[in-house]
Parts: structure tokens; sequence; C-alpha cells
């Protein structure tokens, strides 16, 4: 079944259960409250009305007596305005009304202090006039909800108040404790992201100020130290595993693969800039003979003083590489003719002159056989190019060792 339903941030999830608890707690608070208030209110306004029944029975006494209704209803309007009456009656001893009153304000809010007086509050009350000991009437007062009205309201505002407070304090609370959960969270994403997506090892997750989560980001932090170390491992494995696959172990020099790389790339480039460079190819002179006379060692000794002599006569730009055996190649790029060529294959042969001095005491003399082949002029693709080389050193040797030969003839 599919969640039609949209995702919340935990932050939304948050800060609404936080508005939601503090507006509950402070409805139930303030309801409670309000309550408690208004039924205390209820016991003072009865009260207050059987006090005020009781006075105003003494003070009309003499009036009712005598049956002298205007000084009643006077006294009523002196005495009643402002304590909390709705309606006041007095009676004689029969029961008949001799005055009545009624609290001025008729209005909505008068009518609803009558409504809630009838409802909330006890029956009237009751003051007695006596005479000499003899029932002579009564007072009945029924009391006046205005001031319970102004309570609720005012109480129901205050609540209002507290709500709108509590939930912006729900607010900032909730936002405190998000910048406690949600930092560290969108620290560890990020430095996830990082990871997967940029194979980025080198973040790290912050300490969190919540343990649990604290916790978490160091052993993600761990992780990544691990990452980053066997990353870092096997990037030298890597490196070396490109140079053992590139190299000769015996002269550390590029070996046949890699040469024809760079060949094939030099050779593109030419192609599109009409430029020129050239492939010289050399093998050594009689040696076998140092193989056979002296042991395989001190040939391999005099192979590697032979690839540092050709190494020390070009330029940082040209190549030299071991192609195997006895055999070495190199690349010269660019040059500017045939003669750039045949000047580089001369000092090398020249280098070649000093004879070299082993540990043991022995000197041989190290001679190598050149042939020299110019692009675009003995070759135009590597095959060809190390072909013409190939055989100009044949050549070389066939005329005389030690010497270097130049193609012959255009490739065209
Ligand atoms: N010491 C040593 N010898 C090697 C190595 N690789 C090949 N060789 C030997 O190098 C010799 C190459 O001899 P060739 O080039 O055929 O003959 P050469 O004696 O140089 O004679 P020319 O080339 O005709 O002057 C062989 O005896 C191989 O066994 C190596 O890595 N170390």
């Amino acid at each position: 079944m599919r969640d039609t339903t949209a995702p919340s941030t935990l932050g939304g999830v948050v800060r609404r259960a936080y508005r939601r608890m503090a507006w509950v707690s402070v409805t139930v608070a303030g309801t409670l409250v309000l309550l408690a208030g208004a039924v205390a209110l209820r016991v003072y306004i009865d009260n207050n009305l059987r006090l005020v029944a009781r006075s105003l029975a003494y003070t009309v006494e003499a009036a009712v007596v005598f049956g002298d209704r205007e000084n009643i209803r006077h006294t009523l309007d002196t005495m009643l305005a402002g304590e909390g009456v709705a309606h006041a009656r007095v009676l004689d001893s029969r029961g008949n009304v001799l005055a009545q009153w009624r609290h001025g304000d008729q209005g909505l809010a008068g009518e609803v202090g009558v409504w809630l007086g009838r409802h909330m509050l006890s029956d009237p009350a009751v003051g007695v006039i006596r005479n000499d000991g003899e029932l002579a009437g009564r007072v009945e007062l029924s009391g006046d909800g205005r001031g319970l009205l102004e309570f609720l309201l005012s109480g129901m505002a205050v609540l209002l108040v507290c709500m709108a407070i509590s939930g912006a304090a729900g607010v900032l609370l909730s936002r405190r404790m998000l910048s406690d959960i949600v930092t560290p969270l969108q620290s560890l994403a990020e430095v996830a992201r990082a990871a997967r997506h940029e194979r980025d090892l080198t973040l790290r997750v912050p300490p969190a100020r919540i343990v649990e989560l604290r916790a978490l980001g160091d052993d993600v932090n761990s992780l990544l130290d691990e990452l980053q170390q066997r990353q870092a491992h096997l990037q030298l494995q890597n490196t070396a595993l490109t140079h053992q696959a590139n190299h000769d172990s015996l002269t550390g020099l590029p070996n046949r693969a890699f040469f024809e790389q760079r060949l094939q790339a030099v050779l593109q480039k030419a192609q599109l800039e009409a430029g020129i460079f050239a492939v010289l190819f050399l093998d050594n002179d009689h040696f076998k003979q140092v193989n056979d006379t002296y042991g395989h060692e001190v040939g391999d000794a005099l192979l590697v003083a032979v690839a540092q002599r050709i190494r020390s006569q070009l330029r940082e730009s040209d190549l030299v590489a071991r192609l195997g055996g006895d055999e070495f190649a190199v690349l010269l790029a660019p040059v500017r003719g045939a003669d750039d060529a045949t000047r580089i294959a001369d000092k090398i042969i020249h280098a070649m002159a000093s004879p070299l001095v082993l540990a043991s005491g022995l000197q041989l003399l190290p001679s190598v056989s050149i042939g020299v082949a110019v692009y675009p002029i003995h070759g135009q693709d590597m095959v060809a190019l190390l072909r013409a080389a190939d055989a100009a050193m044949y050549r070389a040797k066939a005329h005389c060792r030690g010497t270097r030969h130049v193609a012959c003839g255009r490739a065209w």
C-alpha cells in the first residue's frame, strides 16, 4: 500500500507536539483555576447579599411599619446601588410588595448578569423585618451575576494570553531542542552525502550535546577514519601497481607499454599540429659477451649505467624506455628535424665513451648502436616509425657498432 501522507520534518513534528502540550496544559490549568475562582466568587457574592439583606431589613423597618413606600424606594435606591444586587423586593407581613428595585443597567451585559445570577447564585437572600419581636415584613434580594461575568471574561482573556505566551514559549523551547537534535543529524547527513556522492572522506561530524547523538557521530567519525586509511592504502597500492605496470624494475625506466602509449599520444598531437618528432632505437653492442664473460649481475649493472647515461643526455620532456633485453628507445618530442635527432644520438654515443668502473674494480666500456627515425619523414604511424628506427639500428650495427644510422628514404 502506498503512503500518501506528505512527510513531515522532525522540526515540524516536535514544534506541533510542543505547542499542543503547552496549550492543553494551559487550558486545563486555566479552566480549573477559573472554575475554582467562580465558585469562590459565588460564595462571596451570596454572603455579601445576605449581609446587605440584613442591613436593609434594619434600615427599612420603620418605613415598612408605617407603610411609607416612598421612603422604602428611596432607601433601596440609596443602599443598593453598587452592591451587586439585580433585583430587590420589600414585602409586608402579609406578603404584599411595598416596593421593588431593579438594577438600572438593562443592556446585554445586564441581561447576561441577571441570567448568570439566576442560574449560578443561590436563591434570593432574605432579610426578616421585625418590630418589637413581631414579623413586620421581609426583604428579598436577587444577586447580580455581572461581577461573575466580568470575572469569567477577564479570566478567559488571561487564559488566552497565557495560551499565546505558552505557545510562543513552546516554539522557542522546541527550537532549542531541535537545534540539539536536528543540527547533529544534519551534520551526519552532510558528512554521509559528501562521502557517498563526492567520495570526500575528510569531513567529520562535530560533537553533539546529546549523548546518544554524540556517540553516533563518534562512531561515524571512526568509520570514516578507517575508510580514509584504507583509501590511502589502496591509493598507495594502486600507484605502486601502476608504476610496476609501466616501469622496468631493473633500470627504473618506463617500459615498452608506457613508451608505446606516449608515442601514440605524441603521434596524434603531431598529426593535428603538423609537428615533428624522432624515435631512437638503441641496442647494446656485444652485450651477450658481457653476460657470458662476467655474469648476469655485471650485465645488469651495465644496463643500469647505460640507462642513466642515456637519460642524462635528454631534455626533461624527452622519454627514454627500456624495451626489453638490452634494447632501449628514446622519444624526442618535439624536434626541428632529423639533424636534432642525430645530434642527440651522437651525444648518447659520446656519453658511452668513458669506462664504467664497477665496485669490484672491473672496468667496462659500454657501447650502443642507434637507429634514428623522424616523423613524418620515415614513418607516419607507430609501427612504421618503430620498424624504421629498428632497421636503421641494424644498419648501424652492420656498418660499425657504436654508431648511429638515420632511417633512409621517405615514408611516402
Ligand atoms: N644481464 C642481463 N642480460 C639480459 C637481460 N635481458 C636480456 N639479456 C641478455 O642480453 C643479451 C642480448 O644479446 P643480443 O642483443 O642478442 O646480442 P649482443 O651480444 O648484444 O650482440 P649485438 O646486439 O649483435 O651486438 C642476451 O644474452 C640476453 O640473455 C637482463 O635483464 N639482464
